[in-house]
């Protein structure tokens, strides 16, 4: 098993181009299923959950072959439909193999799925997708960890339908159900449908492949069936948590780095936040100049010596997004005083918390929250990896940390950040990969 070995103390500079969002491309996967023509994705990055969900649907019937520049792009043919069972075995490495479910179901009507797995951030019920689906007309039923799902006679039929669960909105169980009523009979409109890009962007896909679907990124998403859909080219979003998890990987180490191909309007809640803190995501011109343009898609990351302390709340988009919770807090360990962070989505999201006391970090947890007492620095510690974003958030403290320190089981990273290593080594961070039985 991997680790990454980092001598901390090092300022990042350079450029760093932001991928494919690796939550926008796991969806639009699944949408192949969904017709017999062609769907080719741009920019699809090249991690271990996007290999995962290109294994679930080979043994679904569709051919997923890397295209394009650099093999940058995804191809993905639905040629067979003859099973429609997806595994354990595979459904178990990853959340998102879920979304196989409402396109088999609406195209074949009929899927086996099993219940998936993920990161290790407290409950994940798929409840509220069966909900979304059953309110379609799907039967449903649970056998031996599996949902088994089909249509009735007639096909799945549009409705009005409440999408809302405990924590708010569900971004794949409204990725489920949008996708199941492209092909139903009439008019669905899903009330408290996640707002998040992501979604937008599948909704995007979708109408491109001949869908009829309003209102994606707000909550209220209206889609009316058609018979049949075609094949599309689209391009992926990019990823807005890798964005964000650079900037403060920027920020954490008094860093110079510009970012490319950034998603400045779908990280309004972490630019306010980190604004509070003394750090500035200026638009960039290109020359080293502040451009006028504020949605620039260019930024370079502004960081004052002193970090002011600040209170962070976990919410649905536009709030601020409980997958850079860990890597805030990191950054809050070195603030000047006192901040408190609340877990609204997954309140049992704090795994990190642990590894990052071992290195020095001052903190209390009280339930959903965790007051962060600012440190004067951080000294490094061999820590485990537990889950992706807790990963990156050891990895940017291990960057700020004096010392060295080992990162155990990087295997979660690589679900989420493209060759994490390379990028930082690029951005002059003193980090390297290793085999876990030579640490
Ligand atoms: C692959 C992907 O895109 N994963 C993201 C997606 O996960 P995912 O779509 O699984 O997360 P959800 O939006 O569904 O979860 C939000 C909240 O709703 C609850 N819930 C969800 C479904 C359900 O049927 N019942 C229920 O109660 C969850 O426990 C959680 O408290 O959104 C999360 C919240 O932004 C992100 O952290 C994940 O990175
Ligand atoms: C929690 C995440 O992923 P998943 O939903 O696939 O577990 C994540 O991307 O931070």
């Amino acid at each position: 098993m991997d680790a990454f070995v980092i001598h901390g103390g090092k300022r990042l500079r350079g450029t760093f181009r932001v991928h494919g969002s690796k939550n926008a491309s796991l969806p639009l996967m699944a949408a192949a299923l969904l017709s017999d023509k062609p769907i080719t994705l741009q920019d699809v990055p090249d991690l271990a959950d996007i290999r995962s969900m290109g294994r679930l649907l080979t043994s679904l019937g569709c051919e997923v072959t890397r295209t394009g520049e650099g093999n940058r792009s995804l191809k993905l043919h639905t040629s067979a439909d003859t099973n429609s069972q997806a595994t354990y075995e595979i459904m178990r490495t990853m959340r998102a193999g879920i979304c196989v479910l409402g396109p088999l179901l609406a195209r074949r009507g009929e899927a086996r799925v099993s219940m998936p797995g993920g990161c290790a951030i407290g409950d994940r019920p798929v409840d509220l997708h069966l909900r979304g689906l059953r309110a379609l007309g799907a039967r449903i039923s649970l056998d031996e960890g599996y949902i088994v799902a089909e249509t009735p006679s007639e096909g799945l039929v549009g409705c009005h339908l409440f999408l809302g669960g405990p924590n708010g909105s569900t971004v794949l169980g409204t990725a489920n159900v949008m996708c199941a009523a492209t092909l139903a009979k009439g008019t669905t409109v899903i009330e408290s449908a996640a707002c998040e890009p992501e979604v937008e962007d599948l909704a995007n896909l979708l109408n491109a492949m001949g869908a009829k679907i309003t209102g994606a990124g707000s909550p209220r998403i209206t889609i009316e069936g058609v018979k049949s859909l075609k094949g599309a080219d689209h391009a992926v979003l990019p990823d807005r948590i890798e964005a964000g998890t650079y900037v403060i990987a920027s920020a954490i180490t008094n860093g110079d780095v510009v970012l490319e191909n950034f998603p400045t309007l779908a990280l309004t809640a972490l630019l306010d936040r980190l604004k509070f803190v003394g750090i500035e995501v200026e638009p960039d011109d290109g020359n080293g100049a502040v451009s006028k343009d504020r949605l620039h898609d260019r930024v370079r990351i502004a960081t004052q010596r002193r970090l002011q302390p600040v209170h962070v709340v976990t919410q649905p988009h536009p709030g601020f997004p409980t997958d850079l919770q860990a890597q805030m807090m990191a950054l809050l360990c070195l603030a000047d005083g006192n901040s408190i962070i609340t877990e609204k989505i997954f309140p049992d999201r704090f795994l990190h918390v642990a590894e990052l006391a071992r290195m020095g970090a001052d903190m209390v947890r009280s339930g959903p929250t965790v007051l962060v007492s600012g440190v004067r620095e951080l000294i490094a510690a061999p820590v485990m990896a537990s889950d992706l974003r807790a990963s990156a958030g050891l990895v940017l403290a291990g960057l700020a940390a004096r010392g060295t320190t080992t990162i155990n089981r990087v295997y979660h990273l690589d679900r989420g950040y493209e060759r994490m290593e390379l990028s930082l080594q690029q951005l002059g961070a003193d980090i390297e990969r290793v085999d876990r039985d030579a640490v």
